[in-house]
């Protein structure tokens, strides 16, 4: 049981000249939830889609348990798309109860799972209400009960948290925590980092359709370069700018945040700080998953200017 996973494993997929995903590549194991990070187009909807199975890659394959992802396990995965897909006129609890008899549910079992779910995300009251005059977060709740009716293995969710009250976060948080812990795998996508810093087990970082970051968020967080705060009221303005390896990297009034390059000398640092005056704090901080993401983001501009540069080279 504990070794059960599902795997993507070097799926690739091109829209006509777009390269969506290239050799994208990573796992998520029964019980963790899995944060999906990246920009706006860096694949992973896409990525979704193709371990879902509604749509097909140009190569690689995504395995669950061992096993390629086939109709039958489509069956077993909650599955909350990015667009979401209820119908508008139908009545809430009889979309619910639609749903969970699609994927094999019996009649008072699905009634039954649709009271439960609907009770749990705080929608019961709205069972009977049609889905078009549900307010946005309200329709959300509803889409994410409707990816578990079913009582799914796998939960596949495509930004689950845009648009949500913070009480609902909580909630949904919650929720998700309560089916890794029962042995579901759970990836979902979001662009509220501090959100998945504080919810996942392991984090993906995308850029350009291939995983760039990946493992736990605090081995990810202590990967980072070293920063240290420093606390110097007396300190002018500019005063660790010329210290060998440290790059200034918070400089508003207050605190100082300093990077360290590697083999940098803290104590040099700590004595330079001294000479100002007072130190009331020298602290390490480690980078939030905010500020490797901004890191992994900008090395992508530095990556595609020499990629310019070497095919200017190349043209001349
Ligand atoms: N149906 C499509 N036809 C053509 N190109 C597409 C299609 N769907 C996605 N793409 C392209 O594939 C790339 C990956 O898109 P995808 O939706 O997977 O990104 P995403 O990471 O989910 O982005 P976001 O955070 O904005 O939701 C983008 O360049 C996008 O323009």
């Amino acid at each position: 049981m504990g070794h059960r996973r599902l795997e993507v494993d070097g799926v690739s997929k091109r829209y006509g000249e777009t390269v969506a995903l290239d050799a994208m590549t990573f796992d998520v194991h029964a019980g963790e939830i899995f944060g999906f990070v990246g920009s706006n187009g860096a694949g992973k909807t896409t990525t979704m889609r193709i371990a879902l199975g509604v749509l097909a890659a140009d190569a690689g394959e995504v395995r669950w348990d061992g096993a390629p992802v086939t109709h039958r396990t489509r069956n077993r995965i909650g599955y909350m798309p990015e667009e979401r897909g209820l119908y508008p006129r139908m009545r809430a609890g009889e979309q619910l109860e639609y749903l969970a008899r699609l994927h094999g549910l019996s009649r008072s079992e699905a009634s039954r799972a649709t009271r439960q779910w609907t009770e749990r995300l705080g929608v019961a009251s709205r069972i009977g209400d049609e889905v078009q005059k549900l307010s946005l977060g309200n329709q959300q709740r509803v889409q994410l009960a409707a990816a578990l009716v079913h009582d799914p293995e796998i939960l596949v969710l495509d930004e689950p948290f845009s648009g949500l009250d913070p009480v609902a976060v909580d909630v949904m948080s919650q929720v998700l925590r309560d089916k890794a812990d029962a042995g579901v795998p759970v990836i979902f996508s979001s662009h509220q980092l501090e959100l998945v810093e504080r919810l996942c087990d392991r984090v993906g970082i995308v850029r350009s359709g291939a995983m760039v970051a990946c493992g736990a968020v605090g081995e990810l967080r202590s990967g980072g370069a070293e920063r240290i705060l420093v606390d110097a009221p007396q300190a002018p303005p500019g005063w660790a700018a010329g210290l060998p390896g440290v790059t200034v990297v918070g400089d508003a009034t207050g605190p100082t945040l300093l990077e360290l390059a590697p083999g940098a000398d803290d104590q040099a640092v700590l004595r330079a700080a001294l000479a100002t005056g007072p130190v009331r704090e020298f602290a390490r901080r480690l980078p939030s998953l905010t500020d490797l993401f901004r890191h992994v983001v900008s090395n992508e501009h530095t990556e595609h200017t020499e990629h310019v540069e070497d095919t200017g080279g190349t043209a001349a």
